[in-house]
């Protein structure tokens, strides 16, 4: 395996709050337990899990903005709590949404203030100006104001903020929230030609279909922990057995996923409303014969499009998450 440029080992980090206003009441929350993971350079890693899941407290930890209760990380060798100034030269960061440009100046602008900013030197600066422009889509649109981009071009624009020092190692953080498919694909397009120029990448997302497309290995963390490393097919092969059914159920009654969950021959049962419909997908175990066992449960409410189909990687994740 070559170079590791991210290594966690059993990193943790607990926040302690409080509330109530007379009579306070402390807690102490686990964001993150125990997580260990390697990236090696030139990967493209991913951290997938729910809310609340702790990728953005991990990365926190990752880019020294936030120090660990427990473990260690190291960033290019460098450790992150010994030497976080040397860890922040060499890394670029980029959080979702859209905040932090200046919607007024042009993107182009935005850029060059951002380079003297990060004391990028002026000789170099344009031209790097000029290269991220390209490599994240806009150097048409440069000169236009931010006020007049869309989300995506706005997280490109952040993105190509993110590199201006030419980092080694860029952390995207939910890159694609709150943008339409259109901009999300353009994003995966730049990502994808970030990381074929030799940047190492690690990010974020709970969108299964953007983890499957882009990563080359990835982590799906659940309560803090991480439940399952591998490539997107690995994670995939795990539940590649057994059959996958589908149900349009309008107006699930009470009691039928507890009772399917509680089945011998199912793995998991997930619920998700589209429309009037409730659509159930239940994860059969390998040899399991339950399309009669789901009618059974099913008898008596309306339903409507019953499919089989092979496991993705959402139902892989949607398993190892409901285990955790
Ligand atoms: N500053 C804080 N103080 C207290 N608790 C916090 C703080 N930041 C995060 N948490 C808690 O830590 C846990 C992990 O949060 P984190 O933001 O790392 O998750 P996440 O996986 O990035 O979630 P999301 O996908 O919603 O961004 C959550 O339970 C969250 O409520």
């Amino acid at each position: 395996m070559s170079e590791a440029v991210v290594e966690a080992r059993g990193l943790g980090r607990t926040y302690k709050t409080s509330k109530g206003l007379l009579r306070r009441e402390s807690r102490t929350v686990e964001a993150v337990k125990d997580v260990s993971f390697t990236v090696a350079r030139g990967e493209l890693f991913g951290l997938l899990g729910p809310n609340g899941a702790g990728k953005t407290t991990t990365i926190k930890m990752l880019i020294t903005l936030l120090l660990p209760t427990s473990g260690s990380a190291t960033v290019l060798g460098q450790d992150v709590a010994k030497d976080p100034q040397a860890v922040r030269r060499r890394v670029g960061y980029v959080f979702g949404g859209d905040r932090g440009l200046y919607e007024r100046l042009s993107g182009l602008d935005n850029l060059r203030y951002f380079a003297e900013l990060y004391g990028v030197p002026s000789r170099e600066s344009r031209r790097r100006i000029a290269e991220l422009l390209e490599l994240v889509g806009l150097s048409d649109r440069a000169r236009q104001r931010v006020e007049g981009y869309s989300r995506g071009m706005r997280q490109r624009l952040h993105i190509a903020r993110g590199l201006l020092h030419r980092p080694e190692v860029l952390f995207l953080d939910e890159p694609s929230i709150g943008i339409d498919p259109v901009g999300a694909r353009e994003l995966r397009a730049t990502v994808t030609r970030l990381v074929e120029e030799g940047t190492t990448v690690l990010l974020t997302t709970h969108y299964m279909f953007e983890a499957d497309e882009l990563c080359d290995r990835l982590a799906i963390i659940a309560n803090g922990s991480i439940v399952a490393e591998g490539t997107p097919d690995d994670l995939k092969r795990r539940v590649a057995t057994g059959t996958v059914f589908e149900v349009d159920v309008y107006g699930l009654p009470d009691g039928v996923v507890e009772g399917l969950r509680r089945d011998a021959d199912v793995q998991s049962v997930s619920v998700e409303v589209r429309g009037q419909a409730q659509i159930l997908t239940v994860h059969a175990r390998p040899g399991a014969e339950i399309a009669s066992t789901m009618l059974g449960h099913l008898e008596g409410s309306r339903f409507g499009r019953l499919a089989t189909r092979e496991p993705t990687l959402e139902d892989a994740y949607v398993e190892l998450v409901s285990l955790a």
